[in-house]
């Protein structure tokens, strides 16, 4: 399985230009390949649901082309139902591409087959299939009742009077019916059955129609009335908006992070209902500000976002951002009237719960609503994404609690915003690492504790862990060659770190871990990738705000790739063997230099040819030659990298 490790995040701020947003880009490619004339599209949205409409128009006989590699098309219009008669059309999981083709084809005269991924063959369908049904389209499922795949035949289409459509299950219904009618001809009524769900996205629908020249009549949200003897026309240029959903990350990170995050390309102009989630996150405290095209988000004065109770019915994409958001909150919060969530993507209500849950959460499901209770700490966590780039996008913001998290699958981003992680890389800044790698006693210890010390970060000795190992394994009569055993002790070791003492099950290990015996049965036990594996997140876990000076032997390799200072810091043998034989007469244990001398030199061989993790000075480490150099000297190195 493929995964993204996101480091624990100190803070969130910059600017992010947003991609164009899909509901825009396939309702306006849809309307540009009906209408009459040429439409220049600026700022398409480039992701997979927009690539399956655009391949789909293409089959269907719409000549469009793109602008050398920019996000500009032209699509030349074909100024009413499709000419190609006979199609067999792929659209994935995109549902915007799927249910308006399918009212605009059954109104074609043609014979077409549409099918997609296996989930879009489980999202329903039918409420638009009947309603297509009462003018006389011959619509019929290839599978099963209600759902995708569909096989479309030419018939003879009766519009005119009324026709009623379900409102509560799906909105993209009505918006399919409200975009192909205009190939009609004929005056027709649109009567929404059940309460109408995520109206801003009819909204949308009804402005774009009007920009291609269609003017529907609406009564509140009940009744739409398409005009007869009308037809699409190009209005020449369409720009389409940044996406809005797609911000709501960004504006969440500024509001849990600290901000400011400024986006780009939605503000007050934006005729994206989803630009609302900016109030939502307003009323949790966040302070925002708008201007025509840019919204920009900080935290809240208080620190701490504010518990809430909110019917999302009219953003439900960007409400899944608020269900994360949750996480940072003072008290328990309820996001209602969500019921379309179960059947997008995938079912968000079940997903998020399980994901939630798994970072600490205590959650509250419910057929149409979810309440969560914020953990008192979030808890690192491997995110299953179930091929839905929201729950990818959703669950990168728990970094910002100073929490690492693997997002499983992270490329289901492509549906709706494939460069997501690089922008949320762009403003969000990880916990600093200062990572010192080195021989052994060339004195990474005592000046990774120095550093940290100076600097005000955590520190780890991840040292002390192999030696932890080793001295609990002699102690549980485990033979030091048996790698699972050692693996299976090692994690669920029983130790803890008290300021610069070392505890295995309750007793001060300090010096029993700096024994020779035990130095080298750390060095024996840390070849053995098994061992290696299971002391990996127990040394990511120390990680945490402000920062941490980590030392060892795979610090800046392994443990923390992403370390912003990474230094190799050795000396000579025979120096490293008298500051080692000094150390260990001053705290009165036996030494002798010549065993001392071998057994750095075997230590030295052993860590650097081992297979796994070996001890070597990286290109982008700064080597740190200290045989001739006092520990000030040593320190103040260090400190001129992380500083420089
Ligand atoms: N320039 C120097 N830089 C760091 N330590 C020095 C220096 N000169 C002498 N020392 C001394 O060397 C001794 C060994 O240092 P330390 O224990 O920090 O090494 P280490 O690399 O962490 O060893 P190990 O990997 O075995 O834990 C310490 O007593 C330290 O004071
Ligand atoms: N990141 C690390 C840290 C230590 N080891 C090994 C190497 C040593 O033989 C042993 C004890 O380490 P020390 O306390 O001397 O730093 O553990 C390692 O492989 N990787």
């Amino acid at each position: 399985m493929e995964f993204l490790d996101l480091p624990p995040m100190l803070s969130a701020s910059g600017r992010v230009r947003l991609p164009g947003s899909k509901s825009i880009s396939n309702r306006t490619l849809l309307l540009a390949a009906l209408a009459e004339g040429a439409t220049e599209i600026r700022d398409l949205l480039a992701s997979d649901d927009v690539e399956r409409m655009l391949d789909a128009l293409r089959a269907l006989g719409v000549v469009w082309t793109r602008e050398g590699d920019s996000d500009n098309y032209c699509v030349r219009g074909v100024g009413g139902p499709f000419p190609v008669k006979v199609a067999d059309l792929f659209l994935g999981n995109a549902g915007t591409a799927f249910r308006p083709l399918t009212a605009a084809l059954a109104l074609s005269g043609g014979e077409y087959r549409l099918s997609g991924v296996p989930r879009m063959h489980e999202r329903p369908i039918g409420d638009l299939i009947d309603s297509l049904r009462q003018i006389g389209a011959d619509v019929r499922y290839m599978g099963n009742d209600g759902f995708p795949p569909l096989h479309i035949f030419p018939a003879d289409i009766r519009p005119g009077g009324v026709v009623r459509v379900r409102g509560d299950v799906s909105s993209q219904f009505l918006t399919a019916l409200l975009m192909a009618l205009p190939l009609s001809g004929v005056e027709t009524t649109i009567e929404v059955v059940g309460e109408l769900i995520s109206k801003p996205y009819i909204a949308i629908t009804l402005d774009l129609m009007a920009q291609f020249g269609v003017d529907v009549r609406r009564e509140n949200w009940e009744r739409f009335t398409v005009p007869g003897g009308v037809r699409y026309r190009s209005p020449g240029v369409v720009f389409v908006e940044g996406d809005a959903s797609s911000a709501s990350y960004f504006i969440a990170a500024g509001a849990i992070g600290g901000g400011p995050v400024r986006v780009e390309g939605v503000g007050r102009n934006s005729i994206q209902g989803d630009v609302r989630f900016a109030e939502a996150i307003a009323a949790l405290g966040a302070r925002i500000d708008m201007g025509d095209n840019w919204i920009e988000a900080r935290g809240p004065e208080s620190g701490r976002l504010k518990a809430f109770d909110l019917d999302l019915n009219h953003i439900p994409d960007a409400a899944m951002t608020l269900a994360v958001a949750a996480l940072f909150a003072d008290g328990p919060c309820r996001l209602r009237n969500i019921a379309s969530w179960r059947v997008k993507e995938t079912d968000r209500i079940a997903a998020m719960a399980i994901e939630l849950r798994k970072v600490g959460a205590t959650i509250e499901e419910g057929a149409d609503y979810l309440c969560v209770t914020p953990p008192d700490k979030l808890v690192p966590a491997a995110i299953d994404t179930y091929d839905d780039h929201r729950m990818a996008m959703c669950f990168s913001l728990v970094s910002l609690g100073g929490c690492r998290m693997r997002i499983n699958e992270p490329k289901c981003v492509n549906k709706t915003f494939p460069t997501y992680f690089e922008r949320f890389a762009e403003i969000a800044r990880p916990v600093p690492v200062v990572a010192i790698d080195g021989p052994s006693a060339s004195g990474k210890g005592t000046v990774a504790a120095r550093v940290a010390e100076a600097l005000g970060y955590h520190y780890l000795d991840s040292g002390s862990l192999y030696r932890l190992v080793a001295l609990a394994a002699m102690r549980a009569g485990i033979a030091l060659d048996d790698e699972r055993a050692l693996a299976t002790l090692a994690a669920a070791l029983p130790a803890h770190f008290e300021a610069e003492r070392v505890f295995l099950e309750g007793e001060d290990v300090s010096d029993a871990i700096r024994t020779e015996e035990a130095s080298v049965g750390a060095s024996k036990v840390a070849v053995m990738p098994a061992v290696r594996a299971a002391l990996l997140d127990r040394q990511r876990d120390y990680r945490r705000a402000p920062g941490l000076v980590a030392e060892g032997r795979d610090m800046g390799s392994v443990v923390f790739p992403d370390a912003g200072t990474k230094v190799f810091l050795t000396a000579g043998v025979e120096a490293r063997a008298r500051r080692r034989y000094k150390q260990l007469m001053e705290k009165g244990m036996a030494a002798n230099m010549e065993s001392l001398l071998k057994d750095l030199q075997d230590r030295d061989a052993r860590d650097a040819a081992r297979a796994v993790a070996p001890l070597q000075k990286l290109p982008d480490a700064a080597l740190l030659d200290t045989t001739e150099l006092g520990v000030e000297q040593a320190v103040g190195f260090v400190l001129g990298r992380v500083r420089s």
